[in-house]
């Protein structure tokens, strides 16, 4: 796991997790936050060269590999990570993962999945703001491995150790990115001290 402790990230989610932030704020922070977490999922992208001509010499510079992308949102809040990475990554294919969590059990029940037939082609992004039991994450990286994704990361805003966990032992291949490894969950499945629930924060479902 690796934690991105940029002081803007770190700054802002403070400011998301205090129970006054409206959501307006929250959602205009969690744009902000995509784009720094982004540099940190992005940052060891194969790079090579090609020739170009600036206004002073010809040189060989820098670009990407060709390597291409996926960002694959789980819903709802992952779309708050979804919004801010494509405005940075523009030629990313996008797929999304329907989920929510039965309150009761604290498992994640599916309505959706659609994904870039290439799949199996890309490096895939998957992208969720919150990393509680980790029922959620691995499930979507279930469908998404059936479905034929063989690289995959994981970024998160704000893990619990439990989900840590569990995405060791169920996807110890996934690299686990996030801004915050938080206390513990509390009884009703929640991230202690955590931002509340995400969806809830970013639409004013609440
Ligand atoms: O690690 P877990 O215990 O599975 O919990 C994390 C999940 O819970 C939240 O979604 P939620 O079920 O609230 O759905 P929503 O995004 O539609 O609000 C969150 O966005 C994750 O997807
Ligand atoms: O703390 C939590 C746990 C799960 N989902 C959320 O949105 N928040
Ligand atoms: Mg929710």
């Amino acid at each position: 796991m690796t934690i991105a402790d940029h002081p803007l990230v770190q700054h802002k989610l403070t400011l998301m997790r205090e129970v006054g932030t409206p959501t307006a704020v929250f959602r205009q922070l969690l744009r902000e936050i995509s784009q720094l977490l982004a540099y940190e999922v992005t940052r060891d992208l194969a790079m090579t060269t090609r020739p170009i001509q600036t206004p002073v010499s010809p040189m060989e510079a820098p670009v990407l590999d060709g390597r291409k992308l996926a960002l694959v949102s789980i819903l709802r809040a992952g779309n708050g990570l979804l919004d801010g990475m494509l405005e940075l990554i523009p030629s990313a294919r996008v797929g999304f993962v329907g989920l929510y969590r039965d309150e009761a059990t604290l498992l994640p029940v599916q309505y959706y999945f659609k994904v870039p037939a290439d799949i199996s082609d890309r490096l895939v992004i998957v992208v969720d703001p919150m990393l509680a039991t980790g029922n959620s994450s691995a499930a979507a990286i279930d469908m998404l491995k059936q479905a034929g994704a063989t690289q995959i990361r994981f970024l998160c805003l704000v893990a619990a150790p439990e989900g840590v966990a569990k995405m060791a032992e169920i996807h110890p291949d996934v690299p686990v990115i996030t801004a915050s490894l938080d206390s513990h969950l509390n009884e009703q499945g929640y991230i202690v001290p955590g931002l509340g629930d995400a969806g809830d924060r970013m639409f004013g479902t609440k």
